[in-house]
């Protein structure tokens, strides 16, 4: 996770949104890939979304990261680093409620490929 930037009051949204995706693109490796949490980016069914999981593993990916946007979104340099964006819904959500919904949803997408009774549809 990535510290709250601080006296953002004396940054305008674009350097905010830029000092962010400094500090998100050190995390990340040139072999990783990566997958931004968009509201513009493609909606997937729980079931859609597991299978997109088990896809990324079967292609022996070393390691793929799912990134959450600051309060601006994401800089143009985090788009273009990124390899796809998912949408949880049409709607805007806060950071900290895509925290919880996207966990949510990664914990439900191991159940489904580990056929444990916790998704029903
Ligand atoms: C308050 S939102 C930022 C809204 C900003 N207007 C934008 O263009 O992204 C903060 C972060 O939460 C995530 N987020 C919010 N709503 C989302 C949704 N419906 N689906 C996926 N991610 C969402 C994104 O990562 C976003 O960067």
């Amino acid at each position: 996770m990535i510290p709250d930037l601080k006296n953002t009051k004396s940054l305008d949204e674009k350097s905010q949104k830029e000092k962010e995706g400094e500090l998100i693109l050190k995390k990340i490796q040139p072999s990783d890939q990566v997958i931004l949490l968009d509201e513009d980016g493609k909606q997937h069914s729980s079931v859609g979304f597991s299978e997109l999981l088990q896809k990324k593993m079967n292609a022996g990916l070393k390691q793929l990261i799912f990134v959450i946007g600051g309060p601006y979104g994401f800089s143009e340099a985090v788009y273009e680093r990124s390899d796809g964006k998912i949408s949880l819904s049409k709607m805007t959500f806060s950071h900290q409620m895509v925290r919880v919904f996207f966990i949510e949803q990664l914990y439900r997408a191991f159940t489904i490929l580990r056929n444990e009774p916790y998704h029903h549809h």
